[in-house]
């Protein structure tokens, strides 16, 4: 049984969710091509600093615009990353000419994917409105779509890993996944090449979308599409597992690259501690969890400096593929995530915790306990 093609709960949205995270995928690696050739040109900055560019806002666009002709505008509410602040500005014409052309670009492509196209291409007001339309603050009633359009930006414009994150949340639960990450290799090793060394530049065999429905006990993976590959499934996709490591001398650690984003010191010490021997595998955005879910990596940990309010949508697709894939994502009080409060994290104890097993879980809850007095988290 594939996860989509059995008209079960969430089938339809999960098909229309995966397609969209597919044709957004494509809509980034053309992207970073171009701004890596062209050395950063259209970066801006946001209000805290944080990177944006021309894919956040034309992914946000694409994905909105496909959810709201699948189910109708009004059935569809979006809690979604970007806004149209920077974009609306009288100097940002370009960008917004920019982000059009590519977001027409990509949804002229949908009927490869069995989705509809626009009748005629969309203009800057029509772009806007999607990108505008992913307002809703989420909460604990009703249903709702959580969108990162690209997550670990910061990783986009580096010429490294970034990810497109969907999920679907019901009444407070995540209910489905999808997880797109263009650049993952399709063999673990050539994610590791953190610490110095420049990332892989082949984009042959590269590139996936990780997706699963709540309850099915199954999470699945499709290779991105190549060149004149048609777009066949469920055919293409795989079933994904968690690694069966449980012993920590053998198991890898994921992290932040950016130190700014986890104590890097503090998960040093909890690895010495529990006898965690690997480096620690610093890869940007979801692609760490993601690396969970394939079995690449057993652990990921993330310990934001206090007063950070982690967002639903940096979390919410992959907590339901690695769960469904068999492992455990929580908070380090061992709580699972709660996505009912809003658009943050609310109530998160410490930091994040994902593992493979039970055993590496508990064994790193303790830690956290043991060590996390005499940090200075
Ligand atoms: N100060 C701080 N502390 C913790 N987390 C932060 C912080 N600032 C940003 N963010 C969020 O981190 C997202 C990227 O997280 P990563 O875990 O992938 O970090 S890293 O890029 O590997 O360093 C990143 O997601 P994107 O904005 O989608 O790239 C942010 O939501
Ligand atoms: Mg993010
Ligand atoms: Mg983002
Ligand atoms: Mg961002």
């Amino acid at each position: 049984m594939t996860s989509f093609s059995d008209n079960g709960l969430y089938s339809e949205e999960l098909g229309v969710g995966v397609r969209a995270v597919h044709m957004a995928c494509l809509l980034c690696q053309r992207l970073q091509n171009d701004l890596v050739l062209k050395r950063n040109e259209h970066v801006s900055s946001k209000d805290d600093n944080s990177p944006v560019t021309i894919a956040d806002w034309s992914v946000q666009a694409t994905v909105s615009w496909v959810l709201s002709e699948a189910f109708g505008s009004d059935n569809v509410s979006i809690v979604a990353e970007e806004d149209v602040q920077v974009l609306s500005k009288s100097s940002a014409t370009g960008l917004l000419e920019a982000v059009v052309k590519t977001v027409n670009t990509c949804l002229a492509e949908a009927p490869q994917f069995g989705l509809k196209a626009p009748g005629s291409a969309l203009g800057p007001k029509e772009v806007l409105e999607a990108i505008g339309r992913c307002n809703s603050t989420g909460g604990d009633t009703g249903r709702f779509w959580v969108l990162d359009p690209v997550d670990g930006t910061l990783g986009f414009v580096r010429g490294d890993q970034y990810a497109v994150a969907l999920a679907l949340i019901e009444d407070g639960e995540v209910v489905l996944g999808v997880l797109g990450c263009p650049n993952y290799p399709m063999r673990k090793e050539l994610l590791n090449y953190h610490n110095g060394s420049s990332p892989p530049s082949d984009t042959g065999d590269k590139g996936c979308v990780m997706y699963a429905r709540r309850g099915i006990h199954r999470s699945w993976m499709q290779p991105l599409l190549r060149g004149e590959e048609r777009f066949v499934w469920p055919n293409s996709a795989r079933q994904i597992q968690v690694s069966p490591i449980d012993d920590p001398e053998l198991a890898t650690f994921c992290e932040p690259v950016e130190k700014a984003n986890s104590s890097h010191s503090f998960t040093a010490g909890l690895a010495h501690s529990v006898g965690l021997r690997n480096k620690p595998l610093r890869v940007y955005s979801m692609v760490k969890y993601a690396a969970i879910a394939r079995g690449d990596a057993e652990i990921f940990m993330k310990f934001a400096r206090a007063g950070y309010k982690e967002k639903i949508w940096d979390h919410a697709a992959a907590v339901v593929i690695i769960e469904e894939a068999g492992g455990l994502v929580t908070d380090a009080g061992g709580h699972r995530l709660d996505f009912s409060k809003g658009i943050y994290l609310e109530g998160l104890d410490r930091g994040i915790i994902a593992c493979a097993g039970s055993k590496l879980h508990e064994t790193l809850i303790t830690a956290v306990d043991a060590s996390w007095n005499s940090s200075s988290l």
